[in-house]
């Protein structure tokens, strides 16, 4: 029997790909629960059991691999599909006529696991949001065609119609948009489903005139109004190839690259300055090769050996930035060690929020979720489990030893995973970083920062340093090691940073962040730890 998680009201799965595969075991639940009743179904209605024999079909696939199946934004949205749009159809036409015990186990046992609209809602903005940032035609998306490479799924006319219609009740109405123009260039399905559509694109119409955008209905209008009479349709604008997001990208990236322009970009009011550091933030998510660190030849790879221990068993360092320093370190963690790190997180993981830092009220700063970071977290303390504690020690005594400085304060380990569309906007890990929170002598700050890489990520998911101009691939079991504060504990504002949204793949990190190291020598740290196998 499978086990079912805890599920809290209001939980939403999409904000991880680990929540995420519990739904896989939901849907399983489910479907034994209609097979042990599948002579009263055959009874009533053998289009219902035709449908069903093809839902089991899909739903081997998933459980086949289910992380896998989680780690595709098609397959993942479809899922959620299942599970809340598509399941309240058929309940509705199953649950009146059901046998007593079968409606009595599925409310009880089954549906208050069922993923909800918010999921729905966030795995279509997901898909929306991967397709801006990576800059991908909706219409190669929804074949599965990610980036360059080809994936063995797609989304049928009816994922995009209920795409459309979630984009649309969310007030995202180019999106909604932008997906029925992609409907109308397919012919994969009959002229019929159009037909009963016809009050959703004729919505969509209403909300793009009622936003002034007329001249998108009236092309959305002129499509339909071909399509409807069987002639061919034009050549798709240009808007919908999204050529023209790809060029804006490309001078942005050519600009940064020149430092007279880059410091004009800089100097525009803080507004543009956000946006133009999405831009900025996103052009290297799509093109990781920009990354400068490429190019600088000043950087070095190398074995550090200067503490006894290493003289056994050295770091493998590799310099990403020498001012202010970022390297990274590989194989610093074993696979055995981040199963248990996993293990011990997921029970406890809940959705991430962020430092609220509102200019006014300092005081009231609190803690928020937010869509500028889609993942989920776990502190793990030491104390509860013996064998943890072997792992979170040794992990301490090697960030002892990629610094060369024995930790006097820092957090607990922080676990996170992220969920479909799943990244981290552009932030400072420092906490107090504008300057009214400027304390001279602020030992409470975070003054740098480790993040072990607990698996890789099939595409997108990379961390990117904006002014630093590093882009950083997820690499499993390499940590990266930077510098939050200067010497004299002011806040590094080249530090900017986020994290790329995950394309395909599960992202799992761990970061620690220390806040003050020891003054004494390095030959405080211990010598003892034991080497990643
Ligand atoms: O996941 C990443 O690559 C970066 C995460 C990060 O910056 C953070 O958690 O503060
Ligand atoms: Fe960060």
């Amino acid at each position: 029997d499978l086990l079912l998680r805890e599920h809290k009201l209001g939980e939403d799965y999409f904000t991880s790909v680990q929540s995420l595969t519990y739904l896989v075991t939901v849907e399983n639940k489910l479907l034994n629960l209609l097979e042990e009743h599948l002579d009263f179904f055959r009874g009533i209605d053998p289009e219902f059991e035709h449908y069903l024999y093809g839902w089991f079909e899909e739903h081997l696939t998933a459980v086949e691999n289910p992380e896998s199946y989680v780690s595709n934004p098609i397959t993942s949205y479809q899922l959620i599909k299942r599970l809340t749009v598509d399941w309240m159809d058929t309940r509705s036409a199953i649950i009146e006529k059901a046998p007593a015990n079968f409606t009595d186990e599925l409310k009880k046992e089954i549906e208050p696991y069922f993923p909800g609209v918010s999921d729905l809602n966030g795995a279509v903005h997901g898909i929306s949001f991967l397709c801006s940032v990576y800059t991908m035609s909706f219409a190669d998306f929804m074949q599965g065609r990610f980036l360059d490479r080809q994936y063995n799924v797609s989304l049928s006319v009816f994922d995009v119609l209920e795409m459309t219609y979630v984009s649309l009740t969310n007030h995202r109405i180019i999106n909604a948009c932008l997906m029925s123009i992609e409907l109308l260039y397919r012919d994969d399905y009959p002229l019929q489903v159009l037909q009963e559509s016809i009050g959703l694109f004729e919505s969509v119409m209403n909300a793009l005139n009622a936003t002034g955008n007329s001249k998108m209905s009236n092309a959305l209008s002129n499509l339909l109004y071909r399509k409807f009479r069987k002639e061919s349709l034009p050549e798709k604008p240009e808007r919908v190839l999204q050529n023209d997001y790809i060029r804006k990208q490309r001078d942005i990236m050519e600009k940064i690259q020149n430092k007279e322009q880059r410091n004009k970009v800089l100097e525009e009011d803080s507004k543009e300055m956000v946006i133009e550091d999405f831009k900025r933030f996103c052009a290297f998510c799509k093109y990781p090769n920009f990354s400068r660190s490429i190019l600088n030849k000043n950087l070095s790879c190398r074995y550090k050996t200067d503490l006894p221990f290493l003289k056994l068993s050295p770091l493998k360092m590799e310099e990403l930035n020498l001012d202010p320093l970022v390297a990274l370190y590989h194989d610093t963690i074993s696979d055995k060690e981040i199963q248990l790190l996993k293990d011990a997180a997921i029970p406890q993981m809940q959705r991430a929020v962020v430092v609220n830092h509102d200019k006014e009220s300092h005081q009231e700063a609190g803690q928020n979720y937010s869509d500028s970071r889609i993942s989920e977290t776990a502190w793990l303390n030491e104390g509860d489990d013996p064998r943890l504690d072997v792992v979170l020690d040794n992990l301490n005594v090697r960030m002892a030893m990629m610094t060369s400085r024995r930790i006097m304060t820092s957090e607990s380990l922080q676990v996170n995973n992220y969920g479909l569309g799943g990244y981290f906007s552009p932030h400072y890990d420092a906490l107090y970083y504008s300057p009214a929170f400027l304390k001279p002598n602020d030992l409470d700050n975070r003054e740098a920062t480790i993040m072990f890489y607990m698996s890789d990520v099939e595409q997108g998911g990379s961390t990117v340093f904006l002014d630093l101009q590093l882009v950083v691939p997820p690499q499993k079991g390499a940590a990266l090691f930077w510098y939050n504060l200067k010497s004299d504990r002011s806040v590094d504002m080249d530090t900017l940073h986020g994290a790329c949204p995950v394309l395909v793949g599960s992202k799992w990190v761990c970061n620690k962040w220390i806040h003050r190291f020891a003054d004494e020598h390095s030959s405080s740290i211990p010598q003892t730890a034991l080497i990643p196998s």
